[in-house]
């Protein structure tokens, strides 16, 4: 039987590093960034100004109220601004620059807010609302270390230094094929026995939400011939082919029939619970990871071994998901020597199991929004135990 980490290691080795292309700004959202990238310019660009007020000399504020003649108008924007001259202050806005000279910024809050003559009555302390060039990002630093993920913030920063294209690696091309005679469409009738396909759905936004471009293609039966006449068809347009299900002991073991001596897919059992039968390799040199069926067992071997390795392959300074530790609000048992991968909520350093370890239980991984793991030699823990989760919600990324 393997380790977690040995089947993990299998898996990442199958993925080569992705080749890099560059990609409009507008296009990077949800990318990872494949090199350094530079600040074109210091931010803040130049000294300015954080509030609206008046632009001084502090040394001139010592006696209050102060009155000083107005000697300028600064909105934002301004590219013309004239040094401040000793005995006046200059009127300014928030992000126009400071006039050289100036060291204090008086809100107008603090005066009576003429333009000819103000009247200051109160003085904040020196350097107060300068926003000082080079403060947040000095002028050729990184301004984005290779293996970012580009969110939101990320690209607002990319744009504040200038930026308009970003190298990126490319998006793995994945496959989806669902097998399993037992499957029909969602919106088509069901006889007894069958059930709606939903495993190519559920991997499909995994693979998505990991950073790749999915394509579903039509499910198959537990028919060797089929399997392979979709596999043959549609390999060369892949960096990674997904299966699910056909993997375990049973009569009708359709993955595992058809990949069994061609190309270098091994089938193994792997010490963890969902998802204990696994196979990883390659058919015509493609890489090809098929998943176990039970939809729990898919989606759990996804996280554990096909999530870490296409971030991987994307260059993400950090492919795997974000853990924390957290205590269990009741007692739990576990399987001695396989990690489990149990259902849970987690919320505040607590956590509570969501249904029990089924994995056909899509219900319940549906309000999940973590893992627990239970370690191999754990059996049981009691209400209060510390464990340790992998949240897989992703606005906890
Ligand atoms: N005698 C043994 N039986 C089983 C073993 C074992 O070691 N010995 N392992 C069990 C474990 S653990 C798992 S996990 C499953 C894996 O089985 P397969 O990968 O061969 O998957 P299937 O048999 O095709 O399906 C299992 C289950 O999942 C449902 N399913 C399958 N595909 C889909 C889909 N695309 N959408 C929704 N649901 C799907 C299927 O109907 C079955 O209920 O084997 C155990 N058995
Ligand atoms: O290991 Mo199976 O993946 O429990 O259901």
């Amino acid at each position: 039987m393997r380790t977690v980490e040995e089947h993990q290691a299998v898996v990442a080795a199958l993925l080569e590093q992705l080749p890099e292309e560059q990609v409009e700004l507008t296009a990077a959202h949800g990318r990872v960034l494949a090199r350094d990238v530079r600040a074109a310019v210091a931010l803040p660009g130049f000294d300015n100004s954080a509030m609206d007020g008046y632009a001084a000399r502090w040394d001139e504020l010592a006696e209050l109220p102060a009155r000083l003649p107005v000697a300028d108008d600064i909105p934002a924007g301004r590219t013309d601004v004239r040094p401040l001259e000793p005995g006046t202050v200059q009127r300014i806005m928030t992000g126009a620059p400071l006039p050289a000279g100036a060291d204090v910024v008086v809100p107008v809050e603090l005066t009576d807010r003429a333009t000819d003559v103000v009247t200051i009555h109160e003085t904040p302390d020196k350097g107060t609302h300068v926003r000082t060039a080079g403060e947040d990002i000095a002028e050729g630093s990184v301004a984005l270390a290779a293996g970012t993920p580009l969110g939101a913030s990320q690209l607002g920063l990319a744009a504040a230094v200038g930026v308009t294209t970003l190298p990126v690696r490319r998006r793995p091309r994945v496959l989806v094929l669902s097998t399993g005679s037992e499957l029909v469409e969602p919106g088509q009738p069901l006889r007894p026995g069958q059930i709606y396909e939903s495993n190519s759905m559920l991997l499909v936004a995994a693979v998505e939400d990991a950073g790749g471009e999915a394509r579903r293609l039509h499910f198959v039966p537990d028919d060797v011939e089929a399997f392979l006449t979709t596999l043959r068809a549609e390999l060369d347009s892949a960096d990674l082919l997904l299966t699910s299900g056909g993997v375990s002991a049973g009569a009708y073991e359709v993955v595992k029939d058809a990949l069994s001596g061609l190309g270098t897919v091994e089938f193994v059992k792997v010490g963890m619970q969902p998802g204990g039968p696994q196979g990883a390799g390659t058919v015509d040199g493609v890489p090809i990871v098929t998943l176990p069926g039970n939809p729990v067992s898919s989606f759990v071997s996804f996280e554990v071994f096909v999530r870490p390795a296409l971030r991987r392959a994307l260059g993400h300074a950090n492919p795997d998901r974000l853990r924390a530790p957290a205590r269990l609000t009741a007692s739990l048992t576990s399987p001695a020597g396989k990690r489990q991968f149990l259902r849970g909520r987690y919320d505040g350093g607590l956590v509570s199991q969501v249904g029990g370890p089924g994995s056909h239980l899509v219900a319940h991984l549906a309000r999940a929004n973590c893992l627990v793991v239970v370690p191999e030699d754990v059996t049981e823990l009691p209400e209060g135990a510390e464990v340790d989760v992998v949240l897989i919600e992703g606005a906890l990324q």
